[in-house]
């Protein structure tokens, strides 16, 4: 792997979207509208972010059964070009096109995507555009979110998913930026290896809920921030009573001393934070744990 980019301050943006509801178009061009929005600063309040994320599942409402009828076809190859305009997915034509018209970075949230080679094969999927509108990253969610907490919340996301085969991340001008999804970001070995491989920042669209979110949304974002000393940030979409599924939101980022710099609440909002190498250096500087690692006693998980 090349050598990660010099870290450089910048301005994250995640969109808490809301108002996802049964129609596709609609979520769409709803998205596109809050991208436009984070790219002006929210109209002026804050600097025009240079990297603004979206949840996961934007474009379907959250649930197993919606996956297969809001499934839509990518097939990118990583490290090949990726030509946008014979693109079988309109959500990745809108990103594109959103990212080029704002000169923006973006990670386009998740959306439900459906294997080219082999159309029963369905994953939760996130791409990455540069500001000139190229498809250069995706992820798929590595774990499937399977729980059950009787009386609480049953979900089981194998039911119609298939999980990613290859950890991810990619290099702006400003960082390097390792991706997860949702659950992903209970498995500490990801962010681990993201940020010894030289990630600076984790970034995790996803959707959380009433029982676990209390618990653990907060918790886990800043024990990635705090074992690997990087910024970390989820972002949620905004809770809806009404759908089937009752998303957390709380979008967040967490600083590399595990401390929350920005949050929002429940409703639709666009959170704004202008990340700082410096923090991320002192911390270093200050708890030296990334070169206190005894390999001798015990593997290092991002050498295998
Ligand atoms: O890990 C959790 O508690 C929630 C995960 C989740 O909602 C998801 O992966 O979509």
């Amino acid at each position: 792997m090349a050598s990660a980019p010099q870290f450089r301050s910048f301005q994250l943006a995640l969109i808490q979207l809301g108002q996802v509801g049964s129609d596709k178009a609609k979520n769409i061009e709803h998205a596109r509208e809050m991208i436009m929005k984070a790219a002006s600063g929210n109209e002026g309040r804050y600097p025009k972010p240079d990297l603004i994320v979206l949840p996961e599942c934007f474009n379907s409402p959250y649930g197993v059964s919606f996956f297969p009828d809001y499934a839509e076809e990518i097939g990118y190859i990583p490290g090949q070009h990726y030509d946008i305009s014979s693109s079988k997915s309109q959500s990745v034509r809108m990103l594109s096109k959103a990212a080029k018209e704002t000169s923006t970075w973006l990670i386009g949230g998740t959306i439900p995507e459906r294997d080219t080679e082999d159309d029963s094969k369905l994953y939760n999927t996130m791409t990455v555009y540069t500001p000139e509108g190229d498809l250069v990253a995706m992820h798929r969610k590595l774990h499937l979110f399977d729980i059950n907490i009787p009386g609480k919340i049953t979900f089981e996301e194998s039911k119609t998913l298939t999980g990613g085969k290859s950890l991810n991340s990619f290099d702006t001008d400003f960082a390097r930026i390792g991706l997860g999804i949702c659950y992903d970001v209970r498995f500490p070995e990801m962010a681990m290896i993201a940020a010894r491989k030289g990630a600076h920042v984790m970034i995790y669209p996803g959707a959380f809920n009433l029982t676990t979110g209390p618990m653990h949304w907060e918790l886990l974002q800043r024990a990635r921030a705090v074992d690997n000393q990087i910024y970390v940030a989820m972002c949620s979409p905004a809770r809806d009573l009404s759908a089937g599924y009752h998303a957390w939101g709380h979008s967040m980022v967490v600083d590399p001393l595990g401390r929350v710099m920005v949050e929002a609440e429940e409703e639709e909002d666009i959170v704004f934070c202008q990340i700082e190498p410096k923090t991320l250096e002192e911390a270093r500087a200050g708890i030296p744990v990334t070169k206190q690692r005894r390999f001798d006693v015990y593997p290092d998980v991002s050498a295998a």
